[in-house]
């Protein structure tokens, strides 16, 4: 890519974090009005209580010493310790990690757990560097952040381009510094160390269990029906497997280079054999479409589980779908969210249909500090019953108020944060 064009791309991802964190705020201002709550609340809860901006120095392969910018927002810690996934992508910015951060935030409200919402990112490409480098840059990350996380502060996990093995010698090197065992340090993790049963696949089963709600709502049977998933990372790859064993037809798949079609259903299977480390499967076909193709695609059921602002003013005349359940954080802007809405799309909102992911890695935190790991079954037991409460409150809210799933979702997602924030005397 030229100089110029690199630039423009810049500026043209720095304009959408603008707009994301905009529309977060937005959002919780509408929610924060609908609950009768007075301005000082959304004073306090339009931005991070801190965020902190780090230089990583790394030592590259080659010899040469790379400086890297890192990023950990810290929502608000009036509920408990802030928790959120750290992302390794180019686009990270300190405005999209704001953003991500108010998101952790009502994810944690609206399936009750005892956190805050935090978030990190490191601006980088991990597709393009050593695994030696990766592990560099991860204990970079970890010491340059010390003072403020920790089991008890602030518990990172793995989201975009970041996996259990960075969460490994991220926990590695915690402990190290701290001269103590420390698996509560972070979630996400190995088995081996500490890792709980079904955290790897938990965001796309909390997916899967919102697919089904809000398919008996429309009256949809998911034998049969046709589902696009654009993402075939964590999230996306293993709710692909779970649709194709539900006897869904995942008739389209996608990742950052382009998406498969077919409309006899993919072989998911033989996909999944074949992707990489980083959700890359598409490369190796010819007969590809782009990802703008793939969301409008003819079809059911569409999940965004790659990055943000994908479903927008200028395609989303042009979306299918009866239903959309995000998987991804903020794929859909507000003014598309406002149009599917009154053409009837029931859209599950990414800060209730994510949330299987941060549930399971609070379970694995509950672990970490009893020091008595549960059996998958229980996990599995305890994450469903967590996700249908979620989505039937959030529902119910939405019908009661006639408000759409995603203002719902926020004004459902707000209130403890909101409370707690009021008994410690903050507001
Ligand atoms: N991993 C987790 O536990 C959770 C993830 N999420 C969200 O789900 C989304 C996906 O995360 P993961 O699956 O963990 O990431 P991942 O790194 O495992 O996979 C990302 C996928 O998105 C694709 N992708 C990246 N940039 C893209 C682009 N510009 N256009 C189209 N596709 C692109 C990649 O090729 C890959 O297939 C993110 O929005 C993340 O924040 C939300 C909750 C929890
Ligand atoms: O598992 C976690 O703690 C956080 C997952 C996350 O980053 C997200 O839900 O966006």
């Amino acid at each position: 890519m030229k100089e110029s064009e690199k630039a423009e791309t810049k500026e043209n991802n720095q304009k959408s974090s603008q707009n994301v964190l905009e529309s977060t705020q937005t959002v919780v201002h509408k929610a924060l009005g609908k609950l009768g709550y007075p301005e000082e609340v959304y004073e306090l809860m339009k931005e991070p209580l801190r965020m902190m901006t780090v230089r990583i120095p790394v030592r590259m392969d080659n010899g040469s010493i790379k400086i890297f910018t890192g990023y950990r927002a810290q929502h608000n810690d009036a509920v408990g310790p802030t928790k959120g996934g750290v992302r390794f992508h180019p686009d990270v910015s300190e405005t999209e990690v704001k953003a991500l951060s108010i998101w952790m935030s009502l994810k944690a409200g609206i399936v009750d757990l005892p956190y805050g919402g935090g978030k990190g990112g490191i601006v980088c490409d991990p597709r393009e560097m050593s695994f030696p480098e990766i592990e560099r840059l991860s204990r970079g990350y970890v010491r340059a952040i010390s003072q403020i996380v920790g089991p008890t502060k602030d518990i990172p996990a793995p989201d975009v381009f970041t996996n259990s093995q960075i969460m490994a010698w991220m926990m590695d090197e915690y402990s190290r510094m701290k001269e103590f065992d420390s698996p509560g340090f972070i979630t996400g993790k190995p088995l081996v160390l500490g890792g709980s049963h079904g955290r790897e696949s938990a965001t796309a089963k909390g997916v899967t269990i919102c697919i089904r709600e809000a398919a008996k709502k429309k009256g949809i049977n998911l034998e049969g029906a046709r589902i696009v998933i654009q993402g075939f990372g964590n999230a996306g790859s293993f709710l692909a497997k779970f649709m194709y064993d539900a006897g869904a037809k995942v008739v389209g798949i996608s990742d950052v280079y382009g998406g498969l079609h077919d409309p006899e259903g993919l072989d998911i299977d033989y996909l999944l054999d074949r992707r990489d480390s980083f959700g890359t499967v598409s490369k190796l076909f010819k007969d590809t479409i782009s990802n703008e193709e793939l969301l409008e695609l003819d079809c059911d059921i569409l999940v965004p589980a790659a990055i943000e602002n994908q479903i927008t003013e200028q395609n989303v005349d042009r979306i299918k779908a009866n239903i959309i359940v995000e998987a991804a954080n903020g794929p859909t802007t507000i003014e598309a969210t406002k149009q599917l809405s009154e053409r009837g799309v029931l859209l599950v909102p990414d800060v209730l249909a994510s949330a299987g992911g941060v549930t399971v890695s609070y379970f694995e935190w509950v672990q970490n500090n009893q020091g008595f790991y549960w059996e998958e079954e229980e996990v599995e037991k305890r994450l469903e019953k967590v996700m249908v409460t979620a989505f039937d409150n959030v529902y119910r809210v939405s019908s009661t108020r006639k408000v759409d799933m995603r203002l719902a979702a926020y004004m459902v997602g707000v209130r403890k944060m909101a409370e707690a924030s009021r008994f410690r005397g903050w507001i």
